[in-house]
């Protein structure tokens, strides 16, 4: 397995780019570490299939290299990569058996039969499909035929990167988190150096050590799972993840001091630069209801299961709160508190607080 370098890399699908606008891929700086699980989530059409496209060599960036353990590849071809992928929908051989399906990347390149034999068979234990093994391809359900087809992917143990893009997309949702926590735990087994491209947060969130949340062509944050949740270091990745997202609120900085409706909000430190658009960011968990605080009313109270969500307007702004135990009711005024520490400017977008001492 390999660390994996992407230093200033850029990709316009555009013969002649003008401005920031055209690049599919704006400025991507990463390094992959050897044996990570990384994550790549963003929504549709923000560059992932672009930036999995340029490591595994199907396309060239316009500029920028692509360095495997310090090693320039990025004039390589696909094939000399040493890359192993996964794709959204199965690719195994139907009229093979699941055996020779999981055998297939190993004889392909000349392995013995002996060591194909105990490969095939320690890969078909963690996936828990030994029972399958002279089952022919084409008798097995979708799921199980991406299960053979995550096989195939994990099956050399040579390879440089095992990359997986959107490979949940044919699972049934009820067997979705099987497969999930199955290859959390296949790469803690395997130690292979991973990159599960996703849009889907769950999948992203249970799946990586490193989630790497793409927005229009950029990297807007590299973070476990709990630094993307406690201080998202862009609107985007507050918004993006949780559920509901961060509460992003108008705001007025004058002073080094931030007002919202009025008020006066404690934040978690200083500000940092000045200008450009600001918005307060605290995300849902860290709103309180208090006996003082901002004055609101009960919008709507929604019961989802574990806790609840209540929408309440302070002035024209809504804000979202996450509740457990007792809500206030529909149309309640009521006062709300936002945990300081918790509490964020945002200027254009970027975190402008600094954390306090
Ligand atoms: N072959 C192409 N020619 C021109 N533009 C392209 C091409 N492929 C992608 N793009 C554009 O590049 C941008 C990034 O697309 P990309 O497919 O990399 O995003 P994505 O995050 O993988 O989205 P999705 O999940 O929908 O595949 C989009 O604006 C897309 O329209």
């Amino acid at each position: 397995m390999a660390k994996i370098t992407l230093s200033n890399l850029r990709h316009s699908y555009m013969p002649n780019p003008t401005g920031p606008d055209d690049y599919a891929l704006k400025e991507i700086d990463l390094d992959w570490q050897d044996g990570g699980a990384y994550a790549l989530l963003g929504p549709s059409g923000c560059g992932k299939s672009t930036l999995l496209n340029i490591i595994s060599g199907l396309l060239v960036p316009s500029e920028g290299r692509i360095l495997f353990d310090d090693r320039d590849v990025t004039d390589l071809p696909p094939d000399q990569r040493n890359i192993a992928q996964v794709f959204q929908f199965p690719v195994i051989y139907d009229t093979m058996t699941v055996r020779n399906n999981l055998a297939f990347p190993l004889r392909n390149r000349g392995v013995d039969e002996a060591r194909i034999a105990q490969r095939v068979a320690e890969i078909a234990t963690m996936l828990e499909v030994e029972e399958m093994l002279d089952v022919r391809a084409s008798h097995l359900s979708p799921d199980n035929k991406q299960k053979i087809s995550m096989g195939r992917g994990l099956v050399r143990d040579d390879v440089n990167v095992v990359m997986f893009d959107e490979p949940l997309t044919v699972i049934d949702p009820h067997l979705k988190w099987k497969l999930r926590s199955k290859l959390k735990e296949l790469h803690q087994r395997v130690r292979a150096t991973m990159i599960y491209v996703t849009h889907d947060q769950t999948e992203a969130l249970t799946f990586a050590d490193q989630v790497v949340v793409m927005q229009e062509g950029e990297v807007v944050q590299i973070g476990t799972p709990v630094e993307l949740f406690e201080r998202p270091q862009h609107t985007f990745v507050g918004h993006f993840i949780g559920s509901p997202g961060m509460n992003v609120l108008p705001v007025v900085e004058a002073d080094g001091r931030a007002t919202f409706e009025g008020e006066t909000v404690a934040l978690e430190g200083n500000i940092k630069g000045q200008g450009g658009r600001t918005e307060l960011g605290i995300r849902p968990e860290f709103v309180t209801f208090a006996e003082k605080g901002l004055e609101a009313r009960v919008r709507k109270v929604s019961d989802v299961g574990r806790h609840s969500v209540v929408e309440a307007m302070v002035g024209d702004t809504r804000v979202k709160a996450v509740v457990e135990g007792d809500v206030p009711e529909q149309g309640a005024a009521v006062h709300l508190n936002f945990a300081p520490e918790h509490t964020r400017l945002y200027r254009d977008g970027w975190i402008a607080t600094e954390v306090s001492s």
